[in-house]
């Protein structure tokens, strides 16, 4: 087995509180929480992961995964741990829940599903990129990852995250796609017994509502809620509001364990 190559920055955030793990999506890095990162590191201390051969992490050109990107994620940190995740990120999420939920307090996905896209989809996204690269997938990443007026609202923010895109390693994110192209958790959500927070941005066509209410009625303790100002990347066009939604989230059930 190869262990795809993650990479992982230091915790930021008070060092006694709770361990909150941050996972990207396809062609972003931990840029893609920027914004969101300072309200939680106020409450958690939080770490960010990145993909093979996006952001710090090493290209990856052997098959891996969305399995073993979780037990990469998992063997990367010690102890038990809080974690959200955007699509990509999410499928990782709900990996790491079916794997070593016994670690993981409480979930929140974000913008993704128990499957995402078709099999069909992601070999022709992986092809494309094999043959010319990244950058030609600039303008219809763009279109899909944020709602109207993000990119008038936060140049600096989407123009990064473009950047991001356009130097991923090409191998590495073809890998990726083929990885999307095999999973599907939809007839395992009832074996996770953590609770779990489904969300979905109002604009998102990539993962839209119904994707975040499946995992949420799939899985034992599952709640949905949607961001109205958001479309794939919630963290980049709503930062406030996903920082309060997680926030909710985890506290609600912090304080459910403790009573
Ligand atoms: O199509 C996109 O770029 C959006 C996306 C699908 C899976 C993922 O992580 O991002």
């Amino acid at each position: 087995m190869t262990v795809p190559a993650i990479s992982l920055t230091d915790p930021v955030g008070p060092s006694h509180a709770p361990l909150l793990l941050l996972g990207p999506s396809l062609g972003t890095s931990t840029l893609l929480w920027d914004r969101v990162v300072p309200a939680l590191a106020e409450h958690y201390r939080v770490a960010l992961w990145d993909l093979p051969g996006h952001g710090a992490a090493p290209a990856s050109t052997d098959r891996f995964s969305i399995a073993e990107l979780a037990d990469a994620v998992a063997t990367a940190v010690d102890g038990p741990f809080l974690y959200a995740g955007v699509s990509l990120g999410g499928a990782v999420g709900l990996e790491l829940l079916l794997r070593h939920g016994d670690r993981i307090a409480a979930a929140a996905i974000l913008c993704s599903g128990a499957k995402i896209g078709t099999p069909e989809g992601w070999h022709e996204r992986a092809a494309q990129v094999r043959a010319q690269s990244t950058s030609s997938l600039i303008i219809g990443s763009a279109q899909r990852w944020f709602a109207p007026g993000s990119i008038e609202r936060d140049p600096d923010l989407t123009g990064r995250l473009l950047h991001v895109l356009q130097n991923t390693h090409d191998e590495s994110y073809a890998r990726c796609c083929e990885a999307l192209a095999v999973f599907d958790a939809r007839d395992r959500l009832g074996e996770i017994a953590t609770p779990v927070l489904a969300v979905w941005g109002d604009h998102d066509a990539v993962t839209p509502e119904a994707s975040a209410r499946e995992i949420a009625a799939g899985v034992q303790h599952g709640e949905a809620i949607g961001i109205p100002d958001a479309s794939h990347l919630a963290p980049a066009d709503s930062p406030a509001q996903t920082a309060a939604v997680l926030r909710g989230f985890f506290d609600t059930v912090a304080a459910e364990r403790a009573a």
